[in-house]
């Protein structure tokens, strides 16, 4: 179980400017979409892409719905925890509030796949989110939006309490 208050101590150190290209640290070891110690996880690797951030992703037999083909549940996860990066760039913790998928084509396990997301719009405590993914020859795959409201730490530690 991953301590808060270690969490929140990395966190503080997360909201900073990132360089290009670069690997953006996992939300914490332990997350669904992206930290590499959890087993059931997706091990999501994300860099940051000019405003918005990117990610090659391959979904493996843990991810499957209909044979050979990603659970969708297992896509919006993924989708989900890629926006989680772009809070790095906003500066401010959020929570999806709003999350759509509009799944144009199946995502195939095994195969890889480049995801890109970005803000949108910002209104007070709403980010809007916009994310794609697409196969190795550039066909859109997937594409989806997102609300996200920015929420302070005390959000975080009703889990724990
Ligand atoms: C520093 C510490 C870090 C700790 C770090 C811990 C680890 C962090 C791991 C992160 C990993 C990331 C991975 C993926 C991200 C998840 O998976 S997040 C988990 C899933 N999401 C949730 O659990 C959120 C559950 N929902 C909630 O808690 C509450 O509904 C919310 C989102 C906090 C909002 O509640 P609220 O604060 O009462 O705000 P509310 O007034 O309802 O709405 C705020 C504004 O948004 C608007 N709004 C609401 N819904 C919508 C909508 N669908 N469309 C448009 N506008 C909307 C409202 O109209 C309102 O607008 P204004 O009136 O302000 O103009």
């Amino acid at each position: 179980m991953t301590d808060l208050k270690s969490m929140l101590a990395t966190w503080a150190e997360k909201f900073r400017p990132h360089a290009e290209g670069v690997d953006l640290p996992p939300h914490h070891e332990q997350c669904l979409g992206c930290g590499p110690d959890n087993p059931h996880g997706h091990h999501l690797q994300v860099r940051r892409y000019g405003d918005g951030v990117v990610a090659e992703h391959t979904f493996d037999n843990r991810h499957v719905g209909a044979p050979g083909i990603a659970h969708g549940g297992a896509v919006a996860t993924v989708i989900d925890d890629l926006y989680g990066f772009l809070l790095y760039l906003v500066g401010a913790p959020a929570v999806t509030r709003q999350l759509t998928v509009d799944y144009r084509a199946p995502v195939m396990i095994g195969t890889p796949y480049r995801m890109e997301a970005g803000v949108t719009n910002q209104e007070g405590r709403k980010l809007f989110l916009a994310a794609s993914l697409t196969d190795r020859d550039g066909f859109l795959v997937a594409t989806s939006t997102a609300v996200f409201v920015t929420v302070g730490v005390d959000h975080f530690t009703r889990g724990t309490q």
